[in-house]
């Protein structure tokens, strides 16, 4: 296992407020990792901080030893592309295009394989995510939890070694967030590193690892180990537990 991301020191500031006060962190390979916090102590900077969406004010953020900081924005989005995944709270996908076409675009924007290949990549993780037979429908007639998975396969189509998720499940009802949650276990299992801002302990409890941060600082760090099925009640308790220990 080697370090996929790594921060130093990284502040943001916007208009002389710190959002971001001196973090610094490491993403190993293959790690699930959730950031929690009260609303308003950084955790989307941070995640848009850590994928290059957003630059530090000062500080440094290493992914897989190149310093993207560094980087130009050409550079980044490149990078972005090819290595990286997003899944925000709305799926924002494109009006125009179908469920499939939606889910192949990036892996158009990167160039690196046929259409052949994408669609064939794109039905693979339609089967995977469960959504395969709603391949041509229209997107404005599926579900929320639907345009969730939707919005995971096409993440997932460059086979990004990192996905950066913000709130995925924060428009979800429980059932559709327990499926969304189970389907990111999954793919971690499977190899691919998840970062993942939520508000929600028993959705963090999926994670390895909690981070927890209080205005703009890391403030404590909570160790689980892998997720299994069975010790999921154990886990929540312990999380939610760790969580009121800090007034959250
Ligand atoms: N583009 C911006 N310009 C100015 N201030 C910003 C900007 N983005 C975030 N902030 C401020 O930075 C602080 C942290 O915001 P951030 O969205 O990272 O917090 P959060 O913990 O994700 O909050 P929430 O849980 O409510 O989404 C807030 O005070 C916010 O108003």
């Amino acid at each position: 296992m080697g370090t996929i991301l790594q921060a130093k020191n990284v502040c943001k500031q916007y208009e002389g407020n710190e959002v971001l006060k001196s973090i610094s962190l490491s993403i190993e390979d293959g790690e699930f990792v959730a950031i929690m916090g009260q609303s308003g102590s950084g955790k989307s900077t941070l995640l848009y901080n850590f994928s290059g969406m957003d630059t530090a004010t000062s500080g440094h953020v290493f992914f897989q030893g190149r310093e993207i900081t560094a980087l130009s924005e050409e550079e980044i989005s490149c990078l972005r592309l090819e290595k990286m995944g997003f899944i925000f709270q709305s799926a924002n996908l494109l009006k125009n295009l179908s469920i499939r076409d939606n889910i192949i675009f990036p892996g158009f924007l990167l160039g690196k394989a046929s259409p052949r290949e994408l669609n064939n990549q794109g039905e693979i993780l339609m089967k995977r995510m469960g959504i395969f037979e709603i391949a041509n429908h229209d997107i404005k007639k599926v579900s929320g939890g639907q345009l969730q998975r939707a919005a995971i396969c096409r993440a997932l189509i460059n086979n990004p070694i990192i996905i950066f998720c913000d709130e995925p499940t924060g428009a979800l009802n429980l059932a559709a967030t327990k499926e969304v949650m189970e389907l990111f276990n999954k793919i971690n299992r499977e190899g691919t590193a998840v970062m993942l801002v939520t508000h929600d302990a028993r959705v963090a409890a999926r994670a390895d690892r909690i981070i927890y941060l209080e205005d703009g600082e890391k403030k404590a760090e909570l160790r689980l180990g892998k997720y299994q099925d069975e010790d999921s009640l154990p886990r929540e308790k312990n999380m939610i537990e760790w969580l009121q220990g800090m007034g959250f």
